[in-house]
Formats: structure tokens, sequence, C-alpha cells
């Protein structure tokens, strides 16, 4: 995996006329967890989209060394073609072998159109997008949304995998998630 950093010092988040959170800092090597911790709207949404580069700081910096892929609500696969053709799209642009990893239990959905999917399988399939893109960096908002047991615990062995591999991790998630030694942010701390 190529070498990869991720960094921000002193950020401060601005949404309309609300300030959601000031002064955040944070720093993480290969093979570092952070879990993003907070109510409802204190912004853990908008720090992943400004660690991920989509929204601009209202102060403070990121600095970001290595690829990035992100996971959230929006499925970007096309909703009108069967999930095996419209995941076979990103995997060839992504260079990734085609065809969804056998512990996700896609198997037998490649024929279904993505639009049919449930939510649990549409989070399976978005996970098996954020694989093949074989990005150092994950950022992961509500990973765990609609996952039945057997995939949550998919979910945290694929993070496991994933860090040992050299890789880093960003979670935003209201559920228990269990991982070892990662490093906390609660929002509530830097609420502006
Ligand atoms: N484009 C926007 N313009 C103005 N306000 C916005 C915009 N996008 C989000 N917000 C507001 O920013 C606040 C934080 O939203 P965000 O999605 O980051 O919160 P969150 O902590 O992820 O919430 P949740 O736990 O509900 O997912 C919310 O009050 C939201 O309404």
């Amino acid at each position: 995996m190529e070498p990869c950093r991720l960094s921000a010092s002193d950020l401060a988040c601005r949404r309309g006329e609300r300030l959601l959170f000031v002064g955040l800092s944070l720093d993480l090597s290969p093979g570092e967890a952070l879990e993003v911790r907070g109510a409802n709207g204190t912004g853990k949404t908008s720090l992943l989209r400004m660690l991920a580069g989509l929204l601009r700081p209202y102060n403070g910096s990121v600095e970001r060394k290595g690829d990035m892929a992100m996971l959230d609500q929006n499925l970007a696969l096309d909703e009108h073609q069967p999930l095996g053709r419209a995941l076979a799209f990103w995997q060839r642009l992504d260079g990734a072998p085609v065809g969804p990893s056998p512990d996700l239990g896609l198997d037998t959905l490649l024929d279904v159109p993505v639009r049919y999917l449930s939510t649990g399988q549409r989070k399976r399939a978005a996970i098996a997008r954020l694989m093949s893109q074989r990005a150092p960096i994950w950022l992961l908002d509500e990973p765990l949304n609609g996952l039945d047991r057997d995939a949550v615990a998919l979910v945290e062995a694929l993070i496991g995998d994933h860090r040992a591999g050299g890789g880093i991790v960003v979670i935003a998630s209201h559920q228990p998630i269990a991982l070892r030694e990662t490093q906390k942010l609660d929002l509530a701390e830097f609420a502006g």
C-alpha cells in the first residue's frame, strides 16, 4: 500500500450562520484509526467532507498524503444497472479484480438492478466499491447503518485488515464498533 498520512490543524466548520466546531486538530499515520462521535447535526459528515477536500474549512487546514476513498449515504453506483455490471464499471476503472469479495454476500445479487437493493445490500455494495478503490485512506460515514450482525463483524474485520496493511481509517458512527486502539474525537468538545 502506498504511504499515507492524514492531518488537520485548527479546523473550524461553518454551515450557514452556524459555527459547528472550532480548534479541531488530528494526525493519523499508517495503521491508525479515528472514531468521530457527536450528536446529530454537530458536524461529523461535514468533518469527513473537509478531510476529503469536498468542503472548505472555515479556518485551519487539512494535509493528506495518499489516495482517499469515502463511504457515505450516497451509493456511487448506477441505479439502473444490474449490481454486477455497476460494480464492474468502477472495478475496471480502478484496475481492481472484477467481482465483489465473496465475504460480502453479493454473489446472488449480481443480476438485481441497484435500485432494488435493500438498505443493507446497498451498504454491502458500497463496501465492495470502497474496497475496489484500494485507497490507503478510508473515510467512513455511518458504515454500519442497515447492516446485520454478520456484516457488522465483517466491516470490523475489513477495517482491521486495512489498518494492518498500513491504511488509515476515519469513522463517524452512532453505532458501537469494535476496533482496537482507536483515537477518539468527540465533537462536543469542539463546539463553536
Ligand atoms: N450545505 C449546507 N448548508 C447549510 N447548512 C448545512 C449544509 N449541509 C449541512 N448543513 C448543516 O450542518 C449541520 C451539520 O451537518 P452534518 O451532516 O455535518 O452533521 P452530522 O453530525 O453528520 O449529523 P448526523 O449525526 O445527523 O448525521 C446540520 O445542522 C446541517 O443542517
